[in-house]
């Protein structure tokens, strides 16, 4: 929340996050953590001498494995845990881990479920390989030093939009606008830059806002299978065109678990999924976006009023949340491709969009 004072140490968080992806064990409160993803069997051998590390997968692989119904009254949400059988090796963890190799190799298992008994350390570790953009799945257990020890406080600090400031700013004329002034916003952990392009200047009116999501392959290689590329142009002309408002560039690729995570999910998508299905087989929130991130950003830029260009509900709510009063939502269609039809109709059917 806004003003809150969060007490986690941010600078633990990005050491957590840097150690894991390079390889390295962590601690995350009790647990011992080494992600699967970044491991090979030389890593696991040095973290897990004994054999007798466990598994630890997210709900959303663990109910395409079938493994959530194991344990009684379990949450759905929750992660689990999964029992290291002697044939779960390295590449048995990798084919566990990551769900693009269901159909080329099927898991034959039998894999068993174990009770968790930290499952707010679980949750966070998971959370932790999201912000990492890793595949959420870990070794679990382990002897040996580890190389970073956090606590899920740190990362909810580490995430925390109230530690967002203005870097730089400076002029820059952009095809669609020419009087624009570009903003860079930094957090002292984060690697995220994130930034507000400002056309035009206040004329009292609440700015007309676009808060667009990263996008590296709609953005800037012109992908056919979203609507981001031609989104972002239109906002700018949109904004430029009602005379004054802003357009917000959050580092929130692929709804937030990042490039490579949204590019398996694109391989599940060649595999017939939707979208929807896609995040969560690869155990990842359909939308794992802060919009607490732009709602921070338009209250140092001292809009506290905006008129938002979105067919999304959950920015306007997202906003709202953290302040910023949404006056108008003003909707942003394009017009589909045959590439990005099912794309669309996914949003329109299955998260809440307005079409
Ligand atoms: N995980 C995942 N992310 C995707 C996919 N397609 C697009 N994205 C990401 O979705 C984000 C784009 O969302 P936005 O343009 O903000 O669109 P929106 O949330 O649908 O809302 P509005 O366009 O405002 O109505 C970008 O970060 C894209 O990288 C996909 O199939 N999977
Ligand atoms: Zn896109």
């Amino acid at each position: 929340m806004v003003g809150d004072v969060i007490n986690g140490d941010g600078h633990a968080a990005a050491r957590a996050i840097d150690a894991m992806r390079r390889g390295w064990p962590i601690a995350v409160g009790p647990l011992r953590l080494l992600a699967v993803e970044t491991a090979d069997a030389e890593r696991l051998g040095r973290f897990d001498p004994t054999e007798a590390a466990d598994l630890l997968i997210s709900a959303g692989r663990a109910g395409t494995l079938k493994l959530s119904n194991q344990l009684a009254a379990a949450d759905p949400d929750a992660p689990v845990l999964v029992a290291r059988a002697p044939w779960i090796d390295m590449a048995a963890a990798v084919a566990l881990a990551d769900p693009q190799f269901d159909l080329a190799t099927p898991l034959k298992g039998p894999f068993r479920a174990l009770p968790l008994t930290h499952g707010d350390a679980a949750a966070a570790g998971l959370r932790l390989a999201r912000i990492a953009g890793l595949l959420p799945a870990f070794f679990v257990g382990g002897s040996g030093a580890v190389e970073a020890s956090v606590t899920a406080a740190d990362i909810v600090a580490h995430e925390d939009p109230a530690r967002l400031a203005i870097a730089t700013r400076a002029r820059l004329p952009v095809a669609g606008a020419e009087h624009a002034e570009i903003v860079a916003f930094r957090s002292p952990d984060s690697a995220d830059e994130h930034i507000a392009l400002v056309i035009g200047q206040p004329d009292g009116r609440p700015p007309l806002v676009r808060l667009h999501s990263e996008c590296l392959t709609g953005d800037v290689l012109g992908s056919l299978k979203c609507d981001c590329g031609p989104q972002l142009h239109a906002a700018i002309h949109a904004i430029a065109d009602t005379g004054w408002g802003v357009l917000l560039y959050l580092r929130q690729e692929g709804r937030g678990i990042g490039l490579v995570n949204k590019l398996r999910a694109y391989a599940l998508q060649d595999q017939g999924f939707d979208t929807v299905d896609a995040n969560t087989r690869l155990g990842f929130a359909i939308d794992a976006r802060d919009f607490g991130v732009a709602g921070r950003m338009l209250t140092l830029l001292g809009q506290d009023r905006v008129r938002l260009l979105t067919n999304n509900p959950a920015k306007v709510a997202g906003l709202t949340a953290a302040g910023v009063e949404v006056v108008e939502r003003v909707p942003h269609h394009l017009p589909p491709n045959p590439h990005n039809e099912r794309y669309l109709a996914t949003k329109r059917d299955r998260t809440g969009h307005q079409f």
